[in-house]
Formats: structure tokens, sequence, C-alpha cells
């Protein structure tokens, strides 16, 4: 086949133009995204080939990633002897980017944000960072098991070509034809410097000829996770994140233990401290490596932690499982069960170890991923207690975060449940109707923001014998709550019982089957309506998220709950009383109804016609 002439996907050309422009104050990280491909597609190998021995050739397991500088040349070549890439591959790892979300991701990525590193980092640009230094980058590739190579070219401007490379060895060499101002790297002190750096945790020798002598390894070479603890650099274990997660962000939190006894297994794990740019891909798919006797078995098992901790990124090495454990044998696996067991416990514990330290540190964890690890309140049964006691939330008692524990110490007297509101935005929910009341007798609402409260909320049903309620379904609650002898309680000065009942009537009437029902309320004291949901239906707004996702077809018809306390209420139940109804009435009725849909954040049920209505009564008002 002769070479052949292709165009990157239009993501590619976008994420290029990014990597080239904006991320050039820390070019020397090119060297660490390549190392680490190398160093991962030899961890690939190295477990294909315990089921497959073939797939060695000549070339053995003495894995290596060598630097070859050419200063004659100026070209820069890291060559590593693990798996490589055939011709499709090349095409496909090269040429395009897999990862769901990424064209948002890189629209998102625009003025100010393209010169944030961070926002980039959670990305990972991996390969296309060697066009930070060079001007021309060839991939020289022999997949292993294949009798020859590929050669991959490309000048990162839109176009690259794959032509045969029949003396290709087996891996990935990776050719940079470094740009004026990168000679830099060419010199032997710089890349030592720079692999001492950001790869030195890498378990395969990085090796380097200088003038003169013996090509020599330049990095430890040891697996960062096998060296005692205390001969680990925060700087190391950061490096090992940045290798491991693909990431730029400082960790959050690093755990590294051993555990020991039935089963045994190291853990090095992280947690993030930006939130990743997938994490809501509905694949939900765990971050964590599996080993086995520093052997890389997987990236991609999903026992290993549940989805709700998906946030994780680290590696675990066991000793208990077999080296050529296979991906149907990782299903069902006792001792991974085991594995995962110990590792739920231990992130959990360290989550509560932070939380308890009350010095906000936790609660940047949790506005990070708080949405994230709510998902294993109704995932994980067993270890929902200690995810509650996790959960921080926003309410109507303060401007901060507040855990059901403060919750349950300021419940009032005669007090029985949780309350709750959901809704999309704190702010609308905040000046939520429905919570006139509750303000009124001094009753804290624990105001639910994320789409998961919804369906959590439902599910958990209480926390320590309190059952959590939603304000919408809980009007009637009120009644058994003593008012604090300061707070605000509701104007004795009702509309008379007769003519409230007459009004509810006609607007029931007025209104047909566009509402359940229509009855005076408890608990508003400010509007004048306001729609609930009847007890145990659900409430409007998981019905509207539902409805987002085709979930529920129709809209159900609500309540209509009437403020007898408010002067539009008394002063139209007296005239219905007195004067009967009419379309003036009627109109009204129809416009209260429209507002309490648009307090919920519902569009007017018929806007043109609401229009109208408004248009009507306000020339009533002013005599027109
Ligand atoms: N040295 C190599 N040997 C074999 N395959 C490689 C090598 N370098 C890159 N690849 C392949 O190309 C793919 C794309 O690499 P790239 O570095 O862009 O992304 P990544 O490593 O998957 O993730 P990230 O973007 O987070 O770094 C890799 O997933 C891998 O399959």
């Amino acid at each position: 086949m002769a070479e052949e002439t292709r165009q990157f996907q239009a993501e590619v050309g976008k994420l290029l133009d990014i990597v080239v422009h904006s991320l050039y104050s820390n070019k020397e990280i090119f060297l660490r995204e390549l190392i680490s491909n190398a160093s991962d597609s030899c961890d690939r190998l190295r477990y294909a080939a315990l089921t497959r021995p073939e797939l060695l050739g000549d070339d053995g397991t003495g894995f290596r990633i060598r630097l070859i500088p050419d200063t004659e040349a100026g070209t820069l070549t890291i060559a590593d002897n693990g798996l490589g890439m055939d011709h499709d591959e090349l095409i496909a790892n090269l040429g395009t980017i897999a990862k769901s979300g990424t064209s948002e991701f890189l629209n998102r990525l625009t003025g100010d944000a393209r010169n944030d590193v961070s926002l980039i980092g959670q990305f990972g640009v991996g390969f296309y960072s060697a066009f930070m230094v060079a001007d021309r980058v060839t991939v020289t590739s022999r997949k292993a098991g294949d009798a020859s190579g590929w050669c991959w070219s490309s000048d990162g401007k839109g176009e690259f070509t794959v032509a045969p490379a029949p003396e290709a060895e087996r891996g990935a060499a990776i050719t940079l034809h470094l740009r004026e101002d990168s000679r830099e790297f060419l010199e032997a002190f710089r890349l030592k410097a720079v692999v001492k750096r950001y790869s030195d945790h890498i378990a395969i020798p990085v090796l380097l000829k200088e003038a003169d002598k013996d090509e020599e390894p330049i990095n430890s070479a040891s697996a960062l996770w096998t060296r005692p603890k205390s001969e680990i650099t925060p700087e190391q274990y950061k490096e090992f994140y940045h290798h491991v997660a693909h990431a730029f962000d400082e960790p959050w939190a690093t755990l590294h233990y051993k555990a020991e006894g039935a089963i045994e297994y190291t853990g090095l794990l992280f947690l993030p401290s930006t939130k990743p740019f997938d994490i809501f891909n509905p694949e939900r798919k765990q971050h964590v490596k599996l080993y086995v006797r520093r052997v890389f078995i997987t990236d991609d098992c999903e026992e290993l932690l549940p989805p709700y901790l998906r946030f994780v990124r680290g590696i675990v090495d066991s000793q208990d499982l077999p080296l050529n454990v296979s991906r149907e044998m990782l299903q069902h696996n006792p001792i991974l069960a085991k594995i995962r067991t110990g590792l739920v416990k231990r992130i959990l514990g360290e989550l509560k170890r932070k939380a308890e330290a009350e010095d906000g540190d936790y609660l940047t964890f949790w506005d990070t991923f708080g949405a994230v690890l709510k998902e294993g309140l109704y995932e994980d049964f067993e270890r929902r207690d200690d995810i509650l006691d996790l959960c921080r939330f926003r309410s109507t008692a303060s401007d901060g975060w507040v855990s059901l524990a403060d919750y349950l110490g300021r419940m009032k007297e005669g007090q029985e449940a949780i309350y709750t509101i959901a809704g999309d935005d704190l702010a609308a929910l905040k000046k939520s109707p429905q919570l006139e009341g509750f303000a009124a007798k001094g009753v804290e609402v624990l105001l639910l923001t994320d789409p998961i409260d919804e369906f959590w909320v439902s599910s958990v049903g209480e926390y320590k014998d309190k059952q959590f309620r939603s304000v919408a379904a809980a009007g009637g609650d009120l009644s058994k709550v003593k008012a604090d002898e300061n707070a605000e309680t509701p104007k004795e000065d009702e509309a008379p019982s007769d003519e409230i009942a007459t009004l509810i009537e006609a607007v029931k009437l007025a209104l047909g089957d566009k509402v359940k029902d229509v009855r005076a309320s408890e608990r508003l004291t400010e509007s004048a309506v306001c729609l609930v949901a009847a007890e145990g239906e659900m409430s409007m707004h998981l019905e509207k998220l539902l409805r987002a996702h085709r979930q529920v077809e129709a809209e159900r018809p609500r309540i209509l709950e009437l403020n007898p306390r408010h002067a539009l209420i008394k002063g139209l139940a007296h005239r219905v009383k007195t004067g009967g109804t009419g379309p003036l009435v009627e109109d009204i009725a129809a416009l209260l109804f429209d507002q309490a849909r648009i307090v919920e954040g519902e569009p007017p049920a018929d806007p043109a016609a609401f229009a109208r209505r408004l248009v009507a009564v306000m020339e009533k008002g002013l005599g027109a």
C-alpha cells in the first residue's frame, strides 16, 4: 500500500490549535505525556503476553523506553517496545478523539478558558502535546505480533499521512522534529531533569544515551506504590497522579495503603480537586486501574469500584488474583468483591475523617463531587447511613452547607420530618411560595438542586428515624409544629370561611380539569396562590425531569392552593360571594393558576391566552 493522506477529525484540529497556542508556557509536559503513553503500551503488552506469549516475538520482555536525541537532525525520539499500533489503530488513535463529550468540552474552551491549563488538563491532551515542541511528528510503529509496521506523519495542520514501514520495530517510536525554540530538549541534562520531575515513578526504565557513555536509566523504574510511604515525596505522589489520571490538577486527597490479612493488596488512590469534564457521562465508568503483582491487568474493571466513586483515580495491586486473570474471571470474582468492599470502606473512611475535621476543606470536595457521591444513597444500601453522614446540603437556615446532624439539632418542637424542596436553581428555590409557611414557623428546609436528589430522597426514606418529606406535599404538617414565640405567625384575619368555600367552587369550575383540586392553604403567608403535589404523588420538579427524558408523557394536574389571608383572595372571595362569577373572575382564576405555574418554573399553559387575560385585567384596573 502506498502512502495515504487523511484529514484530522475536526475536534483534533481544535485541540491541536489549543495545545500549540495555549499550553506553551508549560511545554516540557509533552515528555511526560509521551512517556506515560509508552509506559501504558508496555503494560498492555506485558498483560496480553501472559496468555499469548508469541506476541513478544524475539524482543522478549525487556520493556524499556528510550530517549534518543539527535542534535544534527534536530530530532528527539521516544521509542518504546510495547504493544504498538497497526495501520487502523494509528489512524483511529492519532487522528480522532473517541471520548464522548469532546466536542462540547472543546467548544467551551474559548476566550480566557483557553489559557486555563487546569481546564484543559481535565481533558488530557496526551499525544497531541508533541506539537507544542515539534513542527513535525512521525510515529513509526509495529504492533506486537505483526510482521511489519507503519509510519504516521503530520505537521499538525489538518492532515496526516500513513505509509508502510516494513523495518519498524515492535512498539512505537515517536520522532519529534523540534522547533527552533525547543532545541533544549536535545540536551541530556534537560531531559534528565524533566524525566526526574514528571516520570521518575514510571515502573519501566527510561533510558538515555549520553555521548561517550553507555545507555543508562534516568528514572527510578520501580512502581511507586511498592515503595515505602516515608520515601515518597508529595511531589512524586502528585506526578504519579498526573500519570495515572491523565490529569493536571493537584490531588485533593491521596490514600496509599497496604491491606494485609485474608486479602492482600496495595491501593494508591487519589481524589481529584477538579471535576473531570465527563464525570456525568452516562457510562459512569470507574477509573482505578487493576494490577496483579505489579503487572498491569486492566483500566476497565467495573467490579473494582461502584459507579458512585467514579471520581477516584489510582491503582490497586492485588497479591491474590492470578496473573492470567481474564475479563470473564473478573466478573463475580470473590477476591475482587473483597477488594472492592475494602476500597469503598477506605475511601468513605477518609472522607469521614476529612468531613469531621470541619476546616472547610471537605466542603470543596463536596462542592465538586457531592452530586456523584449521592448516587450511592440509592445504589449502596449497606453504606447508605455512612453516605448520609457525608452529605451536605444548602438550606433555608444559612447560606453555607449543612449536614443532616446539624438539621436534626435544629428541628422544632412537634416537627416530625426532615423537609426538602427540589428544583433546578438555588436562588429560585429560596423564593418558592411553598416555603412561606415553613419560614413563618422557623422550620428549616433543605434546598435540593442536583437532579439526583429527587431520586434518592424517595428511595432513602429516612435518616435517624426522621422521614424525608417534600414541602410540596407536606403543607398539612405545619399545624403540628409549635411556632417560635418571636416567629411571624400567620395573620388571623382570614376571609370568612363561607366566602372562601364559594371562591374555591368558582375557581374549580373556571379551571376544570387543569387542576386536580383547589383548596385553602395552610402554608402560604405572602403569596396568593401556589401549586402543590398531592400526598404521595411525584413532585412537579421530578415530573419535569422525567418529562425531559421522556419517561413520563403528559403533565399531571396539581392542587391549587389559595391563601385565605391574602388581600387579593379575600377581595375575590367577597366579590364572588356577593356578585357571583363572570368573565373577570374566570380571567383572574386562570391568571392565578398561570402565575403559580410560572413560580414553579413552568410556562403558562397557553401563553397567548395568558397575555390576553393579563391585558384585560390591567385595563380593568386602570378603569379603561
Ligand atoms: N506509544 C504508544 N504506543 C501504543 N499506543 C499509543 C502510544 N501512544 C498513544 N497510543 C494510543 O493512542 C491513543 C491516544 O493517545 P493520547 O495520549 O492522545 O490519549 P490517551 O492516552 O488515551 O488519553 P489522554 O488524552 O488522557 O492522555 C492512546 O489511547 C493509545 O491507544
